[in-house]
């Protein structure tokens, strides 16, 4: 269900009134991770603290649409797709909505498998059974070169905003996860191996080299024929692991993928 609409729709909010601004709700493959090509209802919010130049979810950041939904239309669209026992709530950023909690309660007792995927600025105790967490590198900020709107106004915001150590610290350790890079090319690996370093010595729980994944950048086929194989041996030559966009290979940039 895209939704490309402002907010409300005549939609009905639910007794204690609470909604979340959704951009798309869709059935697909999980195509990114640990749990690629895992049958998933993707549940997008709209909104978001950071403005990656490279953003494949441009009208979450830049250009935020949705309709606002209550979380009794989420669950009752999420249930009417029967095959998936997965959930994927994304963004935007989802956990910067306080009734994202609502809703991972809700779908949890509803015995769903969920999974966040976070920029990891912000921590929330909710039931997740995997914290999908993708900090975000110094090469993501939308200098006035790179930015797909403006002219740089955004650039400072998201470098101060784009690590908390202490936020990525809390949901290594109290989730399942899985660190997932966005590499645009060989000089982002000494900031990726340096915050490795820097969460494990923030963190009381292991990080293995297993749970850091390289993800090579790019919102099309044809952009990321040219960079996986690079991103691929990066992390060959660091012992993490490369995780592919599978959607992207399927569905190429496709909305509702
Ligand atoms: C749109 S984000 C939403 C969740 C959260 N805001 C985040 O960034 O993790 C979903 C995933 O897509 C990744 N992503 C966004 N744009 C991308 C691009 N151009 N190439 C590769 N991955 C991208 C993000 O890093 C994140 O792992
Ligand atoms: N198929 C599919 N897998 C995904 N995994 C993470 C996604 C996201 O946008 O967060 C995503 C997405 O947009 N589509
Ligand atoms: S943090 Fe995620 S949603 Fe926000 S701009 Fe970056 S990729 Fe897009
Ligand atoms: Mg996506």
């Amino acid at each position: 269900m895209p939704v490309n609409s402002t907010p409300d729709q005549g939609k009905t909010p639910n007794a204690d009134g609470e909604t979340l601004p959704i951009n798309e709700l869709f059935y697909s493959l999980q195509g990114e991770g640990k749990l690629t090509g895992e049958p998933s209802v993707f549940v997008r919010t709209s909104g978001c603290n950071l403005r990656c130049w490279f953003c494949d979810s441009y009208h979450t950041s830049w250009e935020p649409t949705h309709a606002n939904m209550s979380l009794d239309d989420i669950v009752a669209e999420v249930e009417s797709h029967e095959n998936a026992e997965h959930v994927v709530l994304t963004g935007g950023e989802p956990l910067i909505h306080n009734e994202a909690v609502s809703l991972l309660e809700r779908l949890d007792d509803r015995g769903y498998h969920t999974t966040v995927e976070t920029n990891g600025t912000i921590y929330r105790d909710v039931p997740i059974d995997l914290a999908s967490i993708s900090p975000k590198l110094a090469s993501s900020a939308p200098t006035p070169d790179k930015d797909p709107k403006g002219n740089g106004e955004w650039a400072e915001r998201h470098d101060d905003r784009r690590i908390d150590l202490d936020a990525l610290g809390e949901l290594v350790d109290e989730y399942d996860t899985q660190l997932k890079f966005v590499v645009t090319g060989p000089d982002d690996m000494p900031e990726i191996e340096d915050l490795v370093e820097d969460i494990r010595s923030t963190a009381s729980s292991r990080v293995p080299d297993s749970d850091v994944l390289l993800m090579p950048e790019g919102t099309t086929r044809e952009e990321l024929d040219k960079n996986r194989i690079e991103v691929a041996e990066l992390a060959m030559e660091h012992g993490y692991r490369y995780t592919p966009r599978l959607h992207v290979d399927l569905w190429n940039d496709a909305p509702g993928t």
